[in-house]
């Protein structure tokens, strides 16, 4: 459990460069494999960057570990979500059970599901499977407070560095981090806008599904609280305690511990996305280590992948959270490693190379 202890400071030194040596062998790899040169496109370059992750020529990513976090936000007195705040515990509850899509996709990817409370209003205490780790009962609605203090965004950080330490202790090769918090994306749209520029009328969505109206209310709402709150855009820590959530927290240390131990991080949608962000701003190096499983339709994630610079590997039109579409994508990697391990060479299989120079 050797992450579990270590400070954030440590956990940002410790990410490390990507190994461009293994990269490179990937690389002449793929140049001598059955098909003409380049021919299996992005997955040519997932394998090379899962390569120079892990350091391995051959990568290797099974088994995943999903690293869900629960959190409540403050923010919900102000009618920002289609859902009431019980249904955050009330989902726990669900994924506990095995019920929720995040439990079925685990199951089909064969992927350990680690559960952690970091912050939800409800009692989940005796809740056979959800790790208690509540840093405090829901945010403070960031339209009249802080959300939370910097000391309670650490605890939060490292909440979420416990349970991808914990995931890739027990084998883990490749980290899906998940959440789920009524209210979550006005946190993250806010988050995105202080961090983009962007304005919060282009980046808000309707969530759950709030309808037109509301979805306008929202955004304006997410305008006046950051003119209130005034997070440094410079400061990920300002940012998570002024207009933060505890499971985005939580997320940003698991991205950050499983760059640590050069496992690759598969993004979900627009909050796991925003969670990147902010452990890119706590450790740049983390960057490379990222991987965008798919495109939410929340309007936010669009600039945020911008932002990181991630060209996402599928658009479903999905926008649920949980990790779902992250797992979703799991099976791309898993095409992409043992394309590289278990194709024929041309000189194994006796084909003829290209005849015309390429
Ligand atoms: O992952 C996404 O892109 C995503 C987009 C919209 C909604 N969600 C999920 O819905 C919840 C937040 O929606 P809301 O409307 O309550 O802010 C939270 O539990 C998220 O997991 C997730
Ligand atoms: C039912 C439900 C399930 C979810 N899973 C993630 N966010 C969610 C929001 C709702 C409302």
């Amino acid at each position: 459990m050797e992450h579990a202890s270590m400070s954030l400071e440590q956990i940002c030194a410790k990410i490390g460069d990507l190994d461009q040596a293994s990269g490179e062998l990937a690389k002449q790899r793929l140049e001598r494999l059955t098909k003409p040169p380049g021919s299996l496109g992005r997955l040519e370059t997932l394998v090379i960057q899962l390569a120079e992750i892990t350091g391995q020529p051959l990568p290797r990513i099974f088994p995943p570990g999903i690293a869900v976090f629960a959190g409540d936000h403050g923010i919900v007195a102000e009618g920002v979500s289609a859902f009431p705040q019980e249904v955050t515990g009330q989902m726990v509850r669900n994924f506990a059970a095995g019920g929720a899509a995040i439990n079925v996709f685990a199951r089909q990817i064969g992927a350990k599901l680690d559960i952690t409370d970091v912050g939800t209003a409800a009692d989940l205490s005796e809740v056979e499977g959800v790790r208690q780790r509540k840093v405090r009962e829901g945010t403070g609605n960031f339209a009249r407070e802080d959300a939370m203090s910097r000391q309670e965004a650490v605890e939060a950080i490292a909440a979420g560095i416990e349970s991808a330490a914990r995931l890739i202790e027990e084998g883990a090769e490749c980290i899906i981090p998940g959440e789920m918090g009524i209210g979550n994306t006005t946190s993250s749209t806010a988050i995105a806008a202080v961090i983009t520029g962007r304005s919060t009328e282009e980046l808000t969505g309707a969530g759950t599904g709030l309808n037109p109206d509301a979805r306008k209310r929202k955004a304006a709402l997410i305008q006046r609280a950051l003119e209130a709150r005034k997070p440094d855009p410079a400061d990920a820590l300002d940012i998570i305690s002024k207009i933060g959530g505890l499971e985005i927290a939580a997320m940003t240390g698991a991205i950050l511990a499983a760059a640590a131990r050069r496992k690759p991080v598969l993004l979900d949608g627009f909050i796991c996305g925003v969670a990147a962000v902010l452990a890119v701003k706590l450790a740049s190096g983390v960057r490379g280590y990222l991987i965008a499983g798919h495109r939410s339709q929340e309007p936010g994630h669009e600039a945020v992948l911008e932002w990181l610079g991630l060209e996402p590997l599928l658009d479903l039109q999905l926008r649920l959270g949980e990790g779902s579409g992250a797992a979703v994508a799991y099976p791309l990697l898993e095409s992409a490693v043992r394309m590289l391990a278990e194709m024929a060479t041309f000189e194994s299989a006796g084909i003829s190379g290209a005849s015309s120079p390429s």
